[in-house]
């Protein structure tokens, strides 16, 4: 069985689009994640990119997880965005990391500018050389701290495994969002999400939306892994 694929297929992403808005041909989103799976593993020993190199565990515990949210970033874009033109939206991933979620979801949807935050330049290089590679003229590198960005940059900032979200990387993230922007945080246990939120002083209105990551929540992951949540911050 390819995992990668029959993942993609299981998520929908045969159909083309989500909520009107089109997404790259299955094919062509395929061939791009191997060629990124390929990079991590060549480049994961020397910059400490991620905690596994088989190419399956990459698949699904990165690949598919970042790309089980698209669905309903998408909802998002077509309802809060959609009198924006799709050159004025500006989404972000914060915390990039090894690219992920950005880089899944900017070779998901080409037609929006992407920009990667990360303050680390080693794993800057390696962001660039992803996007170089892969052909993602969507995608901008900045090295740089969350906290130091410009106030009121982003319509859509996206985050995983980034930080906890206490009351002053709450204020960072909604800060760096224009105004009727949302935060997106790839997140674990709900029961986690709701103590984060609830122990924030200025409580913002949020949404958590269940994700299923095939191969991951119903069986195979780690117990923390097993329940994939999308928690949707609006400013
Ligand atoms: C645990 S890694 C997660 C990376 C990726 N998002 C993922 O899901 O695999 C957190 C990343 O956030 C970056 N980071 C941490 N604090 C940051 C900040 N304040 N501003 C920008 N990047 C930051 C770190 O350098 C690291 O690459």
């Amino acid at each position: 069985m390819n995992t990668l694929h029959e993942g993609l297929l299981q998520l929908g992403f045969e159909a083309g689009e989500f909520s009107g808005i089109q997404i790259l041909p299955i094919d062509e989103l395929e061939a791009k994640m191997e060629k990124y799976i390929s990079i991590l593993q060549e480049y994961n020993a020397k910059f400490d990119l991620i905690n596994t190199d088989g190419h399956d565990e990459i698949a699904v515990r990165h690949i598919l997880d970042s790309l089980s949210a698209l669905p309903k970033i998408c909802s998002i874009i077509s309802g809060r965005f959609a009198s924006l033109a799709e050159d004025q939206l500006s989404l972000a991933d914060i915390g990039s990391g090894a690219g992920l979620p950005g880089i899944p979801l900017a070779s998901a949807l080409p037609q929006f500018h992407f920009t990667l935050i990360e303050r680390m330049t080693k794993r800057c290089g390696f962001l660039n050389h992803c996007a170089a590679e892969l052909g993602l003229k969507n995608v901008t590198v900045e090295e740089n701290q969350a906290e130091r960005l410009e106030q009121k940059l982003f319509d859509l900032c996206a985050f995983r495994a980034f930080r906890p979200l206490e009351k002053k990387m709450a204020k960072v993230l909604l800060r760096i969002l224009k105004d009727g922007g949302c935060l997106c945080a790839y997140k674990a246990k709900k029961a986690n999400i709701i103590e984060e939120m609830e122990a924030l002083p200025q409580k913002p209105k949020y949404e958590i939306f269940p994700l299923v990551v095939p191969f991951l929540t119903e069986n195979a992951g780690t117990e923390e892994e097993r329940e994939r949540n999308l928690v949707v911050i609006e400013k």
